[in-house]
């Protein structure tokens, strides 16, 4: 494995990896999105072609922090392409990675058959994008007529929704009080799936839904009616209006204008510990329970910062604490417009994570450090990235913890071991704490 090279994927291609190891789409789909894949597996626009006399090839596909997730095989002539998982994908929190609803096709599938007794299953698949209105509830009722299973599709993207619309913790929640109306109206088996759907890799829902086991697809908000369309655009409009019936049109704009430009006062999350030890896991998931909460929040982990901010940097004393002060400025701009930015790199040193705490103050903002102190044995043990066995065989210089220190903090406000805490309750630790200090 060690000898393919690696391509570190996008969140998209994450959802698109993740359909295929579920089984939903080919493996070749996933080079073929790529524009510097080897010929033989692109055809004209991109699209998966062969050539017979080709000896295929092999890369591992990993997450932005480096983690081997799979390795993608693209194999000669009429032999399938596959592609094997290493390490499971990255776990975050809220009800659209709850493993009863996000579930691999040829599982779904599986169980559709299972249930269909000796004739075929007839089972339709809903997308449903946007919270379901009434409207659509009964649409729903009148296209499941007939079906023995309805399966509620709900589009999952790794990629941060757009302001202000509803996200897949949202959308999760909703379509689950549609799937308990629709089994009591229609009498169909209906389950919520989670998609990781991101759009990408030009297969269309009707190819994946009949992955899943569905024969028949249908999008649920392509029976809006134009009518209920205008109602719904028409709701960010409502608070306007009734701030209009209550004040004289110069005190009105005055109202609408301080409740739209209310500044909050920002805050930098700071994690520290050592790698392996839970931060990137726990801030993610930290970020995405904020971004539910309509907190804008920008997240600065350690390895994605360093290839960006942070490019070209090493692990010696004098350049760790340069990307620790730049995470810091960059957090600490972030925090002065109101926002909360989320940072997780190691910052072993004490005077690093000072000059932090010193810039997020100045800009104004809170600064909330969260000392992620799992046991150096325990991120051994997970060595997700096998950088530990490395640094113990002596081919990593300056690991941290190994042959390198790391000062534990004595101003944390709040001290984390993730092999004693869940993921849940170190996030709901960290949210408590902000929400706390008002
Ligand atoms: N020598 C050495 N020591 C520690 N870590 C190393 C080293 N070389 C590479 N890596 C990988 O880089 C990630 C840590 O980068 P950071 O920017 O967080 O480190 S620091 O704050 O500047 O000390 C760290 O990622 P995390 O595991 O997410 O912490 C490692 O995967
Ligand atoms: N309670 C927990 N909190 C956070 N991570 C956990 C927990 N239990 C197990 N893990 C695992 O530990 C690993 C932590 O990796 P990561 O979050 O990348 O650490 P870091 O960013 O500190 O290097 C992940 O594989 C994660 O699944």
């Amino acid at each position: 494995m060690t000898d393919l090279p690696a391509r570190v994927l996008t969140d998209d291609e994450l959802d698109l990896l993740e359909l295929a190891l579920g089984g939903a789409v080919a493996p070749s789909v996933l080079a073929a999105t790529w524009p510097d894949a080897p010929a033989d597996v692109r055809g004209p626009r991109g699209g998966p072609q062969r050539s017979k006399d080709s000896v295929g090839w092999g890369v591992v596909l990993t997450d932005a922090e480096n983690t081997p997730l799979a390795r993608l095989t693209v194999r000669p002539g009429d032999v399938p392409d596959a592609v094997d998982a290493l390490k499971p994908m990255p776990p975050a929190i809220g009800p659209q990675w709850d493993a009863a609803v996000r579930r691999p096709a040829r599982e779904v599938r599986a169980e559709l058959e299972a249930g269909a007794g000796a004739g075929s299953p007839q089972a339709l698949s809903l997308l449903v994008t946007e919270v379901p209105t009434r409207e659509e509830t009964d649409a729903a009722v009148r296209l499941a007529a007939g079906s023995d299973a309805v399966l509620l599709f709900v589009p999952a993207a790794r990629r941060t929704p757009e302001p202000g619309t509803v996200g897949a913790p949202g959308l999760v929640r909703a379509v689950t009080g549609l799937a308990g109306t629709l089994a009591e109206r229609t009498g169909a088996r209906v389950s919520t799936v989670v998609v990781p759907w991101s759009g990408l890799g030009g297969v269309t829902l009707e190819e994946v839904a009949a992955a899943y086991g569905a024969t028949r697809a249908d999008t649920l908000a392509a029976h809006r009616s134009p009518a209920t369309a205008a109602a719904v655009s028409g709701l960010a409009h409502v608070r306007d209006n009734a701030v209009a019936a209550l004040y004289p049109p110069a005190s009105a704009a005055e109202v609408a204008r301080a409740a739209s430009s209310g500044h909050r006062q920002g805050i930098v999350v700071f994690f520290t510990g050592l790698s392996g030890s839970g931060k990137s896991t726990v801030a993610r998931a930290l970020a995405a329970e904020l971004e539910d909460d309509g907190l804008q929040t920008t997240v600065l982990d350690g390895d994605a910062v360093r290839h960006h901010l942070s490019k070209g940097l090493g692990f010696d004393r004098e350049s760790r604490e340069t990307n620790v002060e730049r995470i810091g400025y960059v957090a600490a701009l972030v925090a002065k417009h109101g926002g909360i930015a989320v940072a997780a790199p190691i910052a072993p040193f004490a005077a690093g994570r000072a000059k932090v705490r010193a810039l997020a103050e100045e800009a104004g903002a809170r600064f909330v450090l969260v000392h992620i102190s799992t046991p150096l044995a325990v991120c051994e043990a997970r060595d997700r990235k096998g950088f530990y066995a490395r640094a113990r065989a002596g081919e990593i210089a300056e690991f941290t913890g190994i042959s390198s220190p790391y000062e534990e903090p004595e101003d944390a406000d709040l001290v984390i071991d993730t092999s004693v805490v869940s993921i849940d309750a170190a996030v709901s630790a960290v949210r408590t704490h902000i929400i706390a200090a008002g």
